[in-house]
């Protein structure tokens, strides 16, 4: 699933060739940051039990730095090819790094060409690793569940299949017939609402502030366990750990007896800036998955959920898909 994601990924990031062709150079820096992705969860489980961990000279601390240094070297490489383009006028590959690049360019002309307002390429470096942080595992957990619950429940791999073949017939998936996957946004919204892959949100307080009979000082950190509160019968009734997609037969302020407790993405301005893109992959990516196997689970698969980061099945998602 993370190799269909990636590829997705590159394509969005750095249309640089179709989204087929991949450069050596341009696989090199998604591997690694894959490999970044890994060792910093290392980093991370070390340094709750070890204080300063990430700062000792550990094997797996100087790849870290070694891996950052070539993925950032790779990335200004590229970006500088862009700027150069784009200043010689040549044809733009339509990208989101041209987007990024562009809109950077006409802030700083609309202010005169100071250098002190816009991004620098560091800056630009920083938002594409971010992008495939933010969007590139947390997609690929998404679809991963969704195969994982539609191997459950058979019947609502079956519906979701009816509805894509009734949409597309023997036409490939178009970007306007996912409009019409209404089962399918069903399915996704249910589970993201039982296996969130990001399954709580921290926010910083910055100054005193009182939640209802809560005063939280300054300074403290708050978490909202997205988990807890899309499984609360409270707010979704009895049936509220069972996969009943139904649920938002009617959209998602209807599935439940309260507004905000549907936050897969979060919630207010720092809301998840790639929700629709993400939804659109994930229907884009079940679609040609349903048009064409069918599949179940392996009895080899153990279901253990646990967060690395994400929300993840710790033993993986071995499945037997049969060609349709
Ligand atoms: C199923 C897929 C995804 C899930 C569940 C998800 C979830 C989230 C969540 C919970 C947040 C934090 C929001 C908050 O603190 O209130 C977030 C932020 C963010 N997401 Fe996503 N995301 C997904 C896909 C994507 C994709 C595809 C992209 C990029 C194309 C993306 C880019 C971002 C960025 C850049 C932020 C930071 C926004 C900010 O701080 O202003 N995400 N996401």
């Amino acid at each position: 699933m993370s190799g269909l994601i990636f590829k997705v990924y590159h394509a969005m990031l750095f249309l640089e060739h179709h989204l087929e062709v991949i450069t050596k150079k341009e696989k090199r820096i998604f591997d690694l940051l894959k490999e970044l992705t890994d060792l910093i969860v290392h980093t991370i489980l070390r340094a709750i039990m070890i204080p300063g961990y990430r700062f000792m000279p550990t094997q797996s601390n100087r790849r870290l730095k070694a891996i950052d240094k070539e993925i950032k070297a790779s990335l200004k490489a590229l970006i500088n090819k862009r700027e150069k383009a784009m200043s010689a006028r040549e044809d733009t590959k339509n990208d989101l790094l041209d987007l990024l690049l562009e809109s950077n360019l006409s802030e700083i002309q609309a202010h005169g060409n100071t250098m002190s307002v816009g991004m620098s390429s560091e800056d630009v470096v920083d938002e594409c690793k971010i992008f495939y942080f933010a969007g590139q595992e947390t997609t690929s957990v998404l679809l991963t569940w969704t195969m994982i619950l539609l191997a459950q429940y058979p019947e609502w791999q079956e519906h979701a299949r009816e509805e894509v073949v009734q949409v597309f017939g023997n036409k490939k998936p178009d970007f306007d017939g996912l409009n019409h996957l209404k089962v399918v946004t069903m399915i996704l919204y249910e589970v993201l609402r039982l296996y969130p892959p990001v399954i709580l949100l921290n926010r910083d307080v910055h100054e005193e502030i009182k939640l209802g009979n809560v005063l939280l000082p300054a300074g403290v950190q708050v978490a909202v366990p997205t988990i807890l509160l899309h499984q609360d019968p409270k707010l979704w009734g009895d049936d509220a750990s069972e996969f009943k997609p139904e649920r938002f037969a009617e959209g998602v302020s209807k599935a439940t007896k309260s507004q905000v407790s549907f936050l897969p993405f979060g919630w207010g301005p720092r809301i998840c800036i790639g929700q629709n893109f993400a939804l659109i992959e994930a229907k884009m990516a079940l679609a040609m998955i349903l048009r064409h196997y069918s599949f179940e689970l392996s009895p080899s698969y153990i279901h253990a959920p646990r967060t690395i980061i994400t929300l993840q099945p710790q033993h993986g998602a071995p499945m037997i898909l049969r060609k349709l």
